[in-house]
């Protein structure tokens, strides 16, 4: 039986404008997320995953449709408490990482704790913060690596790196675009590993898109984007 869901889509529609044509990429999708599971999107490239995945991080707004968060409407609520759902309740990862190329790891992972937050709070928890960044570093195995920038480090490192970065605020949901996209197989399956770590020891919820059929045989639930909807009986229990 699956968990209560955490993340739910109903009805989303979503369009592109191409050239003055209207194209439309999701048809009305309904989906739940369940809480504490791992749940993989698939389906062919432009099937509108990563745009499904924009829509319930509120990165991006539907045409028309719904997304909740623990049963609150999130998708038109105010700019302030969709900022506070992405900074606070959600964590996000790339295929490309998206970490400043001038910092350091460690300091990637501090920066996103600025965000949000006013630079009297930031100072007076700042021990506690680096205690928490070094402590995600170590989570994530790249303690040895903390003062090295991206350009130092590898695809695998970088990935480890965002992925503490998105932990920093004890996401309950960790949103994943194509999170082993630009890895060699691998590294792929190690991240794969630690996402699967954090998981069964944390309960964190993971979404993950992905390509590869093998990583949503291995997940939990397993959703497939056919022409801008969810495949019939797409959300089925795969374990
Ligand atoms: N900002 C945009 N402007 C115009 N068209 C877009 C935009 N973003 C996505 N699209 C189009 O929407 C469709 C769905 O894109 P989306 O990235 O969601 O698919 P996807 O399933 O994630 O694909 P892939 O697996 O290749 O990453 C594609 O045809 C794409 O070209």
């Amino acid at each position: 039986m699956p968990n209560a869901p955490i993340l739910q889509a109903r009805g989303l529609v979503k369009s592109y404008r191409k050239n003055r044509l209207e194209v439309p990429v999701l048809r009305g999708v309904d989906l739940d997320i369940p809480a504490g599971a791992i749940t993989a999107m698939v389906g062919r490239s432009g099937s509108g995953k990563s745009t499904l995945m924009h829509l319930l991080a509120t990165l991006d707004q539907p045409d028309s449709g719904e997304v909740f968060f623990q049963g609150e409407r999130i998708d038109n609520a105010s700019r302030r408490r969709r900022d506070a759902f992405r900074n606070r309740d959600i964590g996000i990862i790339f295929q490309f990482y998206h970490l400043l190329p001038e910092l350091s790891a460690l300091e990637n992972v501090l920066a996103s704790t600025m965000i949000g937050q006013s630079v009297w709070s930031y100072m007076s928890n700042r021990r506690k913060t680096r205690a928490r960044a070094e402590e995600l570093l170590e989570r994530v195995g790249l303690t040895h690596r903390r003062t090295h920038k991206p350009c130092e480090m590898s695809g695998g490192e970088m990935q480890r790196a965002a992925i503490a970065r998105a932990l920093m605020s004890e996401p309950s949901v960790l949103l994943a675009d194509e999170p082993t996209g630009n890895l060699d197989s691998e590294t792929g399956l190690e991240i794969l590993s630690l996402l699967k770590g954090l998981n069964r020891e944390e309960g964190l919820t993971i979404v993950m898109v992905t390509h590869d059929d093998s990583i949503a045989n291995d997940a939990d639930f397993a959703v497939r984007m056919e022409n801008g909807s969810v495949a019939p009986k797409a959300l089925a229990e795969v374990a």
